[in-house]
Formats: C-alpha cells, sequence, structure tokens
C-alpha cells in the first residue's frame, strides 16, 4: 500500500456545483460529481453537451464561474500531487518546433516523477518501456511522434500518461477516429488499470470495446449531468447512483 492510500481518502474528483461560462453563454451549469477512487467513469452526451469542459475544469484547466472543485481533497489551484493524475487530451498538441520521438513523449510523462536535478533512472526508462508495450508501440520508439497516424498518436499520448504511474487518469474521446485496431488496445489497457483498482475518467461518444469495463456512466446534456448509472461488475444490474 503505497503512502497516498494510507492517507485519509479523499476521492480523486469532487465537483460541487461547478458552472463554466464561455463567451457569456453557460456550458457547465451546476454539476455534482463526485468520482470514487476505482471508478471506471465514462461521461457521455451529445456535441456540446460540455463533457470536454467538465473533464477539463475536473482537473483545473478551465476556471469556475461558480461551485468548488477538488482533487484528492484540495483546489486544482493548490493541488501539487500531479504524479497522481495522468491527462490524455483529445489530440497531441505537436506540429511546430522541433519533433520528438515517440519515446520521448513518452517519457516527458514521467517528469512529474523525476527528480529535477537526475537524469532518468531504471526505473524511469522501464516505465516508459512498459508504456510503449501497453499500447502495442513498442517497435515505433525511434519515430516522429506527429508522422503516426491519428490511432497512433492517441497510443503515444495514453503511454505518455501510463508512463507517470498515476493513480486517476483522464481520457478526452480517446476513441474519436482511430481504428478498431488501436480501440481494442486501448480497451485492454484500460482493463488493466481498472483490475489494479486505478480511476478512470473517460469521454466518450460510443464505448465499443470499452463498455464492459465501464463501471458508471454519467450522461450530459446542455451543461448538466441528466442520467448517473453505476454499474456492477457482471453488469447484470443496474441502479440509479
Ligand atoms: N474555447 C471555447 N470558447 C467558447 N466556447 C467554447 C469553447 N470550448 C467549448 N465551448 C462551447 O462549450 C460548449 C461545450 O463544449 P464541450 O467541448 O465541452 O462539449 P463536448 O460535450 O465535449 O462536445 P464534443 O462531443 O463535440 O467534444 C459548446 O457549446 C462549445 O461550443
Amino acid at each position: 500500500m503505497s503512502k497516498a492510500d494510507a492517507a485519509p481518502s479523499a476521492p480523486p474528483f469532487a465537483m460541487t456545483a461547478g458552472r463554466v461560462r464561455r463567451d457569456g453563454r453557460e456550458v457547465l451549469a451546476g454539476v455534482d460529481l463526485r468520482v470514487d477512487a476505482g471508478d471506471v467513469v465514462a461521461v457521455l452526451g451529445p456535441n456540446g453537451a460540455g463533457k470536454s469542459t467538465l473533464v477539463k475544469a475536473l482537473l483545473g484547466l478551465i476556471p469556475l464561474a461558480g461551485g468548488r472543485t477538488e482533487i484528492y481533497g484540495t483546489a486544482p489551484a493548490r493541488f501539487r500531487d500531479w504524479k497522481r493524475i495522468g491527462y490524455v487530451p483529445q489530440r497531441l498538441p505537436m506540429g511546430g518546433g522541433v519533433p520528438a520521438t515517440v519515446r520521448e513523449v513518452v517519457a516527458s510523462g514521467r517528469v512529474a516523477r523525476r527528480s529535477r536535478w537526475r537524469p532518468a533512472s531504471a526505473a524511469d526508462r522501464a516505465a516508459v518501456d512498459a508504456a510503449l508495450a501497453a499500447v502495442g508501440l513498442a517497435g515505433r520508439a525511434r519515430d516522429t511522434a506527429h508522422l503516426l497516424s491519428g490511432g497512433q498518436q492517441q497510443r503515444v499520448l495514453i503511454a505518455r500518461a501510463l508512463a507517470g504511474e498515476p493513480d486517476a487518469f483522464v481520457l478526452d474521446e480517446p476513441t474519436a477516429g482511430v481504428d478498431a485496431g488501436s480501440q481494442e488496445a486501448l480497451a485492454g489497457t484500460l482493463g488493466t488499470l481498472a483490475g489494479a483498482g486505478r480511476t478512470v475518467v473517460l469521454v466518450a461518444h460510443e464505448l465499443g470495446p470499452m463498455e464492459p469495463l465501464v463501471t458508471r456512466t454519467v450522461e450530459l446534456a446542455h451543461g448538466r449531468v441528466v442520467h448517473d448509472v453505476r454499474h456492477d461488475a457482471e453488469r447484470t444490474l443496474r441502479r440509479p447512483a
């Protein structure tokens, strides 16, 4: 058991009456959402429902106009333990600048764990190797990341989050426009994480092969939670949250 596990257990994410405004419009209109350790939550809903806004607000990447949100019991602005969080954004923000290799991008996921003055340790290298293998990209480590297909770039981003060995993963539409092979690879990776008791928050339009792994679905419409349903392990029983 890690030191973090032994600490009084604040949930990974807890938002109370969260509101976000964009261009004068309320795109999150009072969301209450508590994500418990070990939850595998799918955030569903139509285009523009506020799914990406919700996960960015949970991470403190977008400020709240009202309400509050906490990461492991701490407001995002004061939260320091970022190594506990792995975030997989919708797209790889690359293009300009010096082209990075797949390995370099994945290794960047170790930064929050690295001692500032030390070069990469054997543990860092092993974590990067394991993350590359988990997403099936061990053979592409030296390739230029931004020249890969969309699905493979998505795998690079997932490997970057895995390399940091976080407790909680937040993935924003990891399957959008991704080939079937990469979707299966992602489902396999999520299955391993869920089996290890990690927390996963996943924005999706369609769950596809990830469906059996999801323990809870939260559906948004017009910036509000309209359904919040927990599923048991065998998915034979459904009950309102
Ligand atoms: N940077 C921004 N500036 C202004 N409005 C924005 C911005 N980003 C999102 N919005 C608006 O906020 C609303 C919610 O967007 P959000 O991206 O959270 O929805 P979503 O459910 O993730 O949609 P999608 O499934 O299309 O990704 C939309 O109406 C969108 O137009």
